[in-house]
């Protein structure tokens, strides 16, 4: 630890560690200064004994009896969950994806160190904070989210934890995909079946409340919802209680707030589309690229 004279500052290797500019459920990040290069990153702290409470022992080794009684396949390590989320994190590469730079692991200690490249704007709409967006600039997010959605499943990658929070910008304003904390990684088929619900209650899909669910379909509707709170600075469907946010996820009908409404018709077709209880009847990434509002 290196102490000058205004506060203390960690340094691993030759990343110093200044302030934290991430928090969430899988620890913090912190903007990391590198002594050597004088680049800035972004350090993912994941602290392993953090991990193995959170959902150790008693949260994914017992047989996890999942709602429908079954008890679901792989019982995951969260180390094991770990090991795999910074394998594709060291697979992926696309311009709308994060950038895995370095992993700094020492086996001793309690922290694991992720060092990403540092997206200086940060997230794109952190939480539903009430300011609409013009069409044009979400036709842009939106438009990098689709091509790193597609190049995701293409890789037989889902996301599954797709949400404003987890869409950085770079200086260049170009939108990547961040956390790979809860995605899937799926081996030959075209899709994969999902019975356990992860990711952020406001984004889950109607579908994964009532049985196994296909998970491309659950990413295209998270987009839906996130496109809908970058153009209306709302959630389509909220509720402090998370029963009450499921009922109205599965039953309420989407609508468009406020009569002063300007958004293009062009542009409710595709969120209806997207938002569309029905998975099967939801639009696909294919039909995405061709929808008038984003070849507009
Ligand atoms: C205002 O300026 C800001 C500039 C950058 C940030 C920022 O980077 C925040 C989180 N970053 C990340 C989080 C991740 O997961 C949760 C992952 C991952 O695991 O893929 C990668 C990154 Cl980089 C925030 C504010």
């Amino acid at each position: 630890v290196k102490v000058d004279n205004t506060c203390q500052y960690t340094q691993i290797n030759q990343y110093l560690l200044k302030q934290c500019i991430g928090q969430g459920s899988y620890g913090i990040v912190q903007l990391a200064h590198d002594t050597i290069t004088n680049a800035d990153y972004a350090m993912k702290i994941i602290s392993r004994k953090k991990l193995l409470q959170k959902g150790g022992f008693f949260g994914r080794l017992a047989p996890q009896r999942n709602k429908f009684g079954k008890s679901s396949g792989t019982i995951s390590h969260p180390l094991d969950r770990l090991r795999r989320e910074i394998a594709v994190l060291q697979k992926v590469d696309h311009p709308n994806v994060v950038k895995l730079v370095e992993v700094v692991d020492d086996l001793a200690q309690d922290n694991l160190y992720l060092v990403f490249e540092l997206l200086e704007l940060g997230p794109v709409a952190d939480v539903p904070n009430g300011n609409r967006m013009e069409e044009t600039q979400a036709r842009k997010y939106f438009c990098d989210l689709l091509l790193g959605v597609e190049y995701l499943h293409r890789n037989h990658i889902v996301h599954r934890d797709i949400k404003p929070a987890n869409l950085l910008l770079g200086h260049d304003g170009r939108l990547r995909i961040a956390d790979f904390g809860v995605c899937t990684e799926f081996c030959g088929s075209e899709d994969v079946l999902l019975d356990n619900t992860v990711g952020t209650p406001a984004f889950v899909a109607p579908e994964q409340l009532t049985g196994p669910f296909y998970g491309k379909a659950a990413d295209i509707w998270a987009m839906g919802i996130t496109l809908y709170v970058l153009i209306y600075g709302v959630l389509p469907f909220s509720d402090t209680n998370v029963l009450a946010l499921y009922e109205s996820i599965r039953n309420q009908e989407l609508c468009f707030p406020g009569v002063q409404d300007s958004t293009s018709a062009s542009l409710k077709d595709l969120l209806t589309r997207l938002l569309c209880k029905d998975p099967n009847q939801r639009i696909t990434l294919a039909e995405i690229k061709e929808h008038p509002w984003i070849i507009a």
